[in-house]
């Protein structure tokens, strides 16, 4: 791969980025415009989304868990052209942009051992648009000691200043892998002492997915129906809450395939059981997850794909102790939370402010990743 880049700290003006993002999920690439000198949100844009086609979608899952090899480089060619067909789009309706944070897709995460793989090369994106684009944003984390995720708390920081919180709340993402992002915005900076905390909570929607594809042909349990018929095998869950990551002390991260056994915990179950039963899973990891917050959230803001399915949304009010909404009770965009906090990063990045820290990754001391590639 080609990384001739140089970090340059670019002005401290209000900058307009275009974030991007393509999850773990894998159901398309979400984008979004963010206005930030890099600290304060200043303004939210337009947003996006393109899906990938079958045969985009089967090229890249063939890249999952894997390092390196054909299917990697496959993977992201796949991931580079659904890139620029949305950035082309975008870029020809909104001349304003002046740079891109482009996250790409991770194939891999295991930071401890091999490292963190997202894949899709930035700088040829930024050949391609004539724009600075940044990337690579968990590799420096990594080599620090750090998880190299979550990152998208030092965002939620941002949010929370955003929308004028005072307390202390929580944010939690439900795509594929769930996180959670404990943040006191009476402290300024995310990275000083006690702004953060944040983790993967567990397997979210990605088990659920896996049952659907499996049994029924479906990429989604669309709005919880099928789990809404369900009972949930309290064995099964019992099990699944022995696995030592939730006693585990934060920081933590997972990949989106480390609970992939889950499904054999529930195949003697009916198609609805088993549903339920991953669904009760996913809320049961983040009630074990709440047990590590510093001190109790006013109220945790959902954000990501789980916040449309209203059976998992009720059993999250059932075993939180705080009251449960979606992030638009607070004004933000659930679905594209995740794209506008790479466009944030990004500025960060290019103004060589830290992008995470010992609260959010586990790395030593706050640092700054990514890699910017110029023209
Ligand atoms: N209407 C809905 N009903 C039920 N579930 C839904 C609905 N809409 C989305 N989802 C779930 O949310 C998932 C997508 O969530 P999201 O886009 O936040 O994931 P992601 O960004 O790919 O993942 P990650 O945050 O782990 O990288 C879908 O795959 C599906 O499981
Ligand atoms: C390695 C990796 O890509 N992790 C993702 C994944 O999807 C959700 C969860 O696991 C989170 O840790 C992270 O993404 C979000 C955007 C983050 O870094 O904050």
């Amino acid at each position: 791969m080609n990384k001739a880049m140089h970090r340059q700290h670019v002005g401290t003006g209000v900058v307009t980025a275009l974030g991007m993002m393509s999850g773990t999920s894998l159901d398309g690439v979400d984008a979004a415009i963010l206005r930030t000198d890099g600290r304060e949100i200043t303004g939210f844009g337009k947003s996006a989304y393109r899906s990938y086609s079958a045969q985009e979608r089967a090229m890249i899952a063939a890249g999952f868990g894997k390092w390196h090899g054909p299917e990697v480089e496959a993977a992201a060619e796949a991931v580079e052209a659904a890139h620029l067909a949305l950035l082309r789009d975008i870029l020809d309706e909104d001349a304003a942009v002046e740079l891109v944070g482009f996250h790409g897709q991770t194939l891999a995460h295991a930071p401890r051992m091999q490292g963190t793989l997202q894949v899709g090369d930035g700088a040829l994106l930024a050949r391609e648009i004539g724009l600075p684009v940044v990337w690579d944003f968990r590799s420096a984390d990594v080599e620090l000691g750090g998880e190299g995720a979550p990152l998208a708390p030092f965002f939620h920081h941002a949010c929370a200043r955003f929308a004028g919180l005072k307390e202390p709340v929580a944010f939690l993402n439900l795509g594929g892998v769930g996180n959670l992002t404990w943040v006191d915005p009476g402290i300024e900076r995310p990275e000083a002492e006690g702004a953060l905390l944040a983790f993967d909570t567990g397997p979210a929607n990605a088990p659920i997915n896996d049952l659907m594809q499996e049994r029924l042909g479906q990429a989604f349990d669309e709005g919880g129906r099928l789990a809404a018929r369900g009972r949930v095998e309290h064995g099964a869950l019992e099990l699944f809450l022995a696995e030592p990551y939730f006693a585990r002390m934060p920081p933590k991260s997972l990949d989106r395939n480390d609970f992939a056994e889950m499904i054999a915990l529930v195949g003697e179950l009916s198609d609805a059981d088993a549903c339920a039963t991953l669904t009760a899973m996913c809320a049961a990891g983040v009630a074990e997850a709440m047990q590590h917050c510093p001190a109790p959230p006013e109220r945790v803001f959902v954000t990501g794909g789980g916040r449309h399915n209203p059976v998992l949304m009720r059993m999250l009010d059932v075993s939180l102790d705080c009251p449960v909404a979606p992030v638009e009770e607070i004004g933000l965009d659930g679905d594209m939370l995740e794209a506008q906090a790479f466009a944030y990063l990004a500025v960060r990045v290019a103004r060589g402010l830290p992008t995470s820290c010992p609260g959010t990754t586990g790395v030593r001391a706050a640092v700054g990743g990514g890699t910017v590639s110029r023209v």
